[in-house]
């Protein structure tokens, strides 16, 4: 007989889980993924149209290092105003000798830490070494995650955060220990940066290739469905376009689909040095998330949840 699951509270998994252990983990499941080495189909959508949100089932398996996990994950378009979170996750742990379940665990801070630190690695890969300025788009969870792992990892000497009202985008910066500007417009906080990070819920373009500097790269995480979009037809189709996934990508991304833009390469071929890193010219990471990320998220957390609970 199989043990009972563990659950392991969103409170666990945050004092469980560290950037620095979990972004190498994170690069080595991108090469797997785009070396074939992991099973994963395109996320399976269930749309919940009275509510205005789909629940999304994120299975996926990593047969040599015995890693089987699903995330199951509802996105809501909240309306203004709302406190309702947009992204409610759970993560299930499975043994795959027995397809018993190991762990059910919060897919809040997972989500939240692996998009963040993905989008740091594709600005590790693509931007400039000279990049100084970084430009966020939203204030919500993704947006802190993100401001989060760019300070560690990076030293930008200004970051700039831009909100639909001053309200937002100054509590945001009072949220943060770091310093922070924030902006009255997208044109504003994106002007002259290095990098950009798109984290919003919007449905229509928001980032205009017209203001973004040649050579910035855009780490594009929003619009993840095949007609929303974050950014415009100038800026996906001047710049070079990486993505996660390609089949995620031309399934389910409005900026890659309704453009028209090519995906030149997913970031595990940059990896695994089977396709270049244009630092010199203006590159696109289009982010969906993919279920390997929450995989090894969810076993390293698994493995810490054991080391701290077994008995001495
Ligand atoms: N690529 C990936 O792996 C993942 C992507 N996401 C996506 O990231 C985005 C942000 O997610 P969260 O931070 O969790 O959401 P959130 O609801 O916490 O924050 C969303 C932000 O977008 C802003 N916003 C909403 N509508 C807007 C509009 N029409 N124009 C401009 N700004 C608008 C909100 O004011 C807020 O600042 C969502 O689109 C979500 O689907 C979320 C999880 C993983
Ligand atoms: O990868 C994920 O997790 C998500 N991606 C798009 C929006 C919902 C959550």
């Amino acid at each position: 007989m199989a043990d009972p699951p563990v659950t392991i509270s969103e409170r666990e998994v945050e004092s469980l889980l560290q950037y620095r252990e979990l972004t190498p983990r994170l690069e080595q499941a991108l090469g797997k993924f785009s070396r074939g080495e992991v099973v994963q189909p395109v996320r399976t959508t269930v749309p919940l149209q009275k509510q205005n949100g789909f629940l999304g089932l994120m299975p996926t398996y990593i047969e040599h290092d015995g890693v089987l996990c699903t995330k199951l994950v509802c996105f809501y378009k909240r309306e203004d105003g709302s406190t309702l979170p947009s992204t409610q996750a759970t993560v299930v742990l499975l043994d795959p000798e027995y397809g018993s379940v190991k762990a059910v665990m919060d897919g809040e801070v997972i989500t939240g830490m692996r998009t963040a630190a993905v989008s740091a690695i594709s600005a590790k890969l693509l931007m400039r070494p000279e990049a100084e300025v970084l430009a966020i788009l939203g204030t919500g969870k993704q947006a802190l995650s993100h401001y989060n792992v760019f300070t560690e990892m990076f030293s930008f000497k200004e970051v700039r955060v831009w909100s639909r009202t001053k309200e937002r985008a100054e509590k945001f910066m009072h949220s943060v220990t770091g310093p922070v500007t924030p902006c009255v417009s997208v044109e504003e906080a994106v002007k002259g940066a290095d990098v950009i990070v798109t984290v919003t819920r919007c449905t229509e373009p928001v980032l205009f290739g017209q203001w973004v500097k040649p050579g910035a790269h855009v780490a594009a995480v929003g619009a993840c469905r095949p007609n929303w979009r974050e950014l415009d037809d100038v800026l996906m189709k001047e710049a070079v376009v990486y993505t996660d996934s390609r089949e995620g990508a031309t399934t389910e991304s409005g900026d890659v689909i309704l453009s028209g833009a090519e995906v030149f390469a997913e970031l595990g071929d940059v990896i695994n040095g089977t396709k270049p890193a244009h630092r010199e010219k203006t590159t696109v990471f289009k982010s969906l998330g993919m279920g390997v990320e929450d995989a090894v998220s969810a076993e390293l957390v698994f493995d810490q949840w054991k080391a701290k609970n077994s008995q001495p």
